[in-house]
């Protein structure tokens, strides 16, 4: 269970998260929406302790992740995987070293210098990327693949961590439609298949209300609302979003139901 008590970020005097209440039960999929500026990437970075808060706390299972410090703290941020719009990928290496990067916490230093990864470690990062129809890129450098394949490769890696918590900062936000439905299939399938918690900052409303069993709405740094997406009107939707309502409320629906569908192994192929 993840907690965030009173949780607060301030730049100057701008709160850029403020005074941020709630709990987040485990296997949850959860959406963080807003207009840009509301907070939305410095709530999920202080959570992965990448921004440092100015006031409150975060507690997963008992533990103070805001007190943590040197290995206890990256111990943390393996057990809460960050998933990027940019990837952050090593373009220059392959797929798979890439993905073993993910191991790497969990390794001794002079190991991980001498890059000899364990025989279970690449039979599991061999496994993430069959999860995401991704295999067959294994060799290939990071940055000779297309976007939505980057991030798949991402999310492997984030998977491989093997965490209690995976937080996805606008993971689709430099993809195409096409892609965009692939990624969110495979945040999809890690939630449901591994049960792993999910936090995704998302622009469209369209996709989180598809995607996410909750949705929290953030406006100049409060969260303003919490609750199921059917919670979510289109009265409250237009004031979260003020004159970016139309922009992404969009017009067509994503057909993908609510909740329950796991996509199937393979039906992230079709890149
Ligand atoms: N390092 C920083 N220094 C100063 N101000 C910052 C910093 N990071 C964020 N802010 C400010 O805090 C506010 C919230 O930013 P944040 O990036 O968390 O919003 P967001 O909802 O994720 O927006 P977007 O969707 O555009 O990324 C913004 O006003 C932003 O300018």
């Amino acid at each position: 269970m993840l907690a965030v008590e009173g949780l607060t970020c301030r730049f100057g005097t701008k709160a850029a998260v403020d005074n941020a209440n709630y709990t987040i039960a485990p296997g949850a999929f959860v959406g963080v929406i807003g207009r840009s500026g509301a907070g939305k990437s410095t709530m999920l970075r202080m959570i992965n302790r990448l921004a440092e808060p100015t006031a409150g706390r975060i507690m997963f299972d008992g533990l103070d992740v805001t007190a943590l410090k040197g290995r206890e703290l990256r111990q943390w941020r393996a057990r809460s995987a960050m998933i990027f719009q940019q990837f952050n990928l090593v373009g220059r290496l392959d797929v798979l070293t890439n993905v073993l990067m993910g191991r790497l916490s969990g390794m001794p230093q002079w190991r991980s210098l001498t890059q000899m990864w364990p025989d279970e470690d690449r039979a599991l990062a061999m496994s993430a990327l069959e999860q995401f129809d991704m295999a067959q890129y294994a060799s290939q450098r990071a940055d000779q693949l297309s976007g939505g394949q980057q991030q798949r490769v991402a999310i492997a890696r984030a998977l491989v961590q093997q965490p209690d918590l995976i937080l996805a900062d606008e993971p689709i936000a430099s993809l195409d439609p096409r892609n965009t439905r692939i990624v969110m299939d495979a945040l999809l399938r890690i939630n449901k298949h591994f049960g792993i918690t999910v936090m995704c900052n998302l622009h469209s409303l369209d996709l989180a209300r598809t995607y996410c069993d909750r949705l929290i709405g953030m406006s100049a740094g409060r969260v303003v609302f919490d609750g199921a997406p059917a919670q979510l009107t289109e009265h409250i939707a237009r004031e979260l979003y003020d004159l970016e309502a139309d922009e992404v409320m969009g017009s067509t629906p994503i057909h993908a139901p609510v909740g329950a569908r796991v996509p199937e192994y393979g039906a992230a192929a079709v890149a």
